[in-house]
């Protein structure tokens, strides 16, 4: 190892590191491989990486050893501020493709700490992920006191009662006439923090125009708004179906793409469908460390 690069390394286990940075659907994403390196970063690593000129994402997916034979990877999920989601359905499809480039592998078993994930390649760049089943009881999302979680009333910017899921992450849907009429930049960051979400929740705004379309805007938990959110498009398509607004096969439209939602009736599980796009790979460096964590 030359000089610069063991003086970078003292300073950082990630200097020297390849990201590859990918999107799915529009969601920024980041994959970060450090399986065998016995190492997470931390948050201020992460957030510093959000930052860096030029790279930057909405969800950084570091990659860790499988607990389980047979799974290909466990994933560690960041949101831009440095804290942690148990699932990112946008980015799992991203991990799916990086590992299937590698192995090509058209199944592969992923783990988060939400639980274990099935997804199928089903085209070049074109992804199926198993989802698991939606959480519906107010504990489970969680919401800070009882409530029904098909209609809780948050009594706030003229909008109607929020319809909340989890996904293994927290999320609220708003059904509004017109996504337009609202200022989710605005309200997004205080419907995130509103006491009832004692985990602080992904905020979304849905607009039927089908039975079987939806378009979709989300403000993501320690993010912002984002071009597409899976999670957000899954709960979604079962908070529809739970209100007879939608069946439960149905056409999710965000800014960034279309993902498309089916809630199976089988075995409740939701499987989300939708692609992904490699944009490049960088190595880092110990200049992206060093400025201010503020
Ligand atoms: N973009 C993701 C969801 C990201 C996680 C979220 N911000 C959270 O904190 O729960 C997706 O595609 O699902």
């Amino acid at each position: 190892m030359d000089d610069r690069r063991s003086n970078a390394f003292a300073e950082n286990p990630l200097v020297g590191r390849a990201v590859h940075k990918m999107n799915g659907a529009g969601n920024a994403i980041l994959v970060l491989d450090l399986r065998g390196a016995g190492f997470l970063p931390r948050p201020e690593d992460a957030r510093a990486l959000a930052r860096a000129p030029g790279l930057g994402y909405d969800q950084m997916m570091v990659l860790g050893d499988a607990a389980d034979a047979g799974e290909a990877a466990f994933m560690t999920i960041f949101n831009q501020d440095g804290s942690l989601s148990a699932a990112c359905g946008n980015g799992t499809r991203c991990v799916a493709h990086y590992l299937a480039e590698q192995t090509g592998a058209t199944e592969l078993r992923l783990a988060t700490s939400a639980g274990k994930l099935f997804v199928r390649r089903e085209g070049p760049l074109a992804y199926m992920v198993d989802m698991g089943a939606p959480r519906l009881d107010w504990r489970d999302i969680p919401l800070a006191r009882e409530a029904d979680t098909a209609c809780v009333d948050l009594a706030a910017f003229g909008l109607p009662p929020a319809s909340c899921v989890s996904m293994g992450n927290p999320h609220a849907i708003f059904f509004v006439e017109r996504i337009e009429d609202f200022d989710l930049a605005a309200i997004g960051p205080r419907l995130e923090h509103d006491p009832m979400f004692p985990q602080r929740a992904n905020i979304s705004l849905a607009q039927s125009l089908a039975p079987d379309h939806i378009r979709l805007q989300v403000w993501e938990r320690g993010t912002g708004l984002t071009l597409a959110c899976g999670t957000a498009a899954c709960a979604t398509g079962v908070a529809a179906a739970r209100a007879g607004r939608a069946g439960r096969r149905v056409k999710i439209s965000l800014p960034g793409g279309d993902l498309l939602i089916h809630w199976r009736e089988a075995d409740d599980h939701v499987e989300m469908t939708g692609p992904v796009q490699v944009e490049f790979s960088q190595t880092l460096d110990a200049a992206i460390f060093s400025g201010r964590d503020d």
